[in-house]
């Protein structure tokens, strides 16, 4: 649903951003993949709609951010804790981590918030698990031995790997345990013996499974995780958002740069990862907005159930909207390089750029709380995302 239905320029963006046709990721009729998820998610919302005016607004101010730091797959390596090899260790490593890669928000403040120390830093949310798991492959650690945390047979059973030493590998710097442990334990363990069962135990043989196709390699995920196999019901029908899978894709697509692990040849068929913080960044852009109750109950802090419609309109809309995006950029710099992965990257660095923004302006006041002072996110504990 759109809020300003009059852009007739947006209009065709989007009725042929509905096209869908086979850019839909995963899958072979258009309808019931990812895009024709969001597509009938869109058409029967009514807490979230897209601005079109929003769009086009975000649209240019997003390219023109991108342009300006030359914003590409670069970025992905570039973090200090993402791996740098080019071999299966990293695609084990980008396994390991979109597995368990959901779900960090916390109830408690900065200070005691779940937190993870090392390399002389503190990490939360996402950075806090891919530091944990950097920490775990370190030279020797308390537990006598570097732990092969990202080797998936070591995962199988309590005997080679008990639940302690999982503990001990996810363990906090303060008082709050990482967030839904025992269901990342689950994710971990049933991946094990997937893998086991028919993939070799290898990530690698898993990944080659899907001859080079994004599509094909997401739907393999659904098919044979059910850790993985994000899809809901939503008025009436199925709908597949498939977040950690797209996701798990993109991680290889940008660690590889395109090539070996990370070669695929319908990249762009891939769509942005419905999540809590791209959401929250556009509808800071204006670019969803929230009906009356919505936006209450998300300024009020109070948890969505999982599967609940306003999380679905959440998610459908979000992937809905950077498409949007990208036809939008797309529409106005045709040899633009840049896909929904990219758009979704840049978003998510971009919400957690303000997100530090605004501690920063808690801790010592001060600039950068211009315009929306808060950017809440919808709360809901969940495996998917
Ligand atoms: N849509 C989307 N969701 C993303 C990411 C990432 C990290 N990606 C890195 C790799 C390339 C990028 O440049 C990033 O540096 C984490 N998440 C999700 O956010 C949540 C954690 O949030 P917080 O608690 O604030 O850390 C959780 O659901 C997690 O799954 C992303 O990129 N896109």
């Amino acid at each position: 649903m759109s809020d300003d239905e009059t852009d007739p320029e947006l209009l065709t963006l989007l009725r042929s951003s509905l096209g869908l046709g086979t850019d839909s990721p995963v899958d072979a009729s258009p309808d019931t993949g990812v895009l024709g998820s969001a597509l009938h998610i869109y058409n029967n919302s009514i807490d979230v709609a897209i601005s079109m005016a929003g769009t086009r607004a975000a649209a240019a101010l997003l390219y023109r951010q991108m342009q300006q730091r030359n914003y590409s797959t670069a970025a992905w390596r570039a973090h200090e804790l993402h791996p740098k090899s080019n071999d299966a260790a990293t695609a084990d490593f980008i396994f390991t981590t979109d597995l368990l890669n959901f779900c960090f928000w916390s109830e408690r403040g900065a200070a005691e918030r779940f937190a993870v120390e090392y390399r002389g830093r503190r990490w939360t949310g996402y950075w806090s698990l891919v530091a944990c798991l950097q920490c775990a492959l370190d030279d020797v650690d308390v537990w006598g031995a570097d732990i092969p945390i990202t080797t998936p047979s070591f995962w199988r059973n309590e005997a080679d790997c008990p639940d302690s030493l999982l503990h001990h590998v996810f363990r906090s710097a303060t008082a709050e345990e990482m967030p839904l442990l025992r269901e990342r334990i689950a994710c971990l363990r049933e991946a094990s013996i997937v893998l086991s069962q028919s993939f070799a135990s290898s990530v690698a043989v898993l990944i080659a499974s899907a001859s080079h196709s994004a599509a094909a390699l997401v739907n393999v995920l659904a098919a044979s995780f059910p850790c993985f196999n994000d899809v809901h019901r939503f008025e009436g029908r199925e709908v597949r958002i498939l977040k950690r899978a797209q996701i798990f894709v993109a991680d290889l697509w940008a660690a590889f740069d395109g090539e070996g692990y990370g070669r695929f040849g319908d990249i762009d068929s891939i769509t942005m990862f419905a999540d809590y913080r791209v959401p929250q960044m556009l509808h800071y852009l204006g670019v969803l907005s929230y009906s009356p109750p919505l936006a209450s109950h998300i300024r009020s802090l109070k948890p969505i159930p999982s599967g609940h419609a306003w999380e679905i309109q959440l998610r459908g809309n979000a992937i809905q909207a950077v498409e949007l995006l990208k036809r939008q950029i797309h529409s106005a710099h045709p040899d633009a390089k840049i896909n929904a992965i990219l758009i979704d990257f840049f978003l998510y660095d971009a919400a957690k750029e303000r997100e530090r923004e605004l501690e920063r302006k808690r801790q010592f006041g001060g600039e950068g709380g211009e315009g929306g002072e808060e950017m809440p996110h919808h709360r809901t504990r969940s495996i998917w995302y």
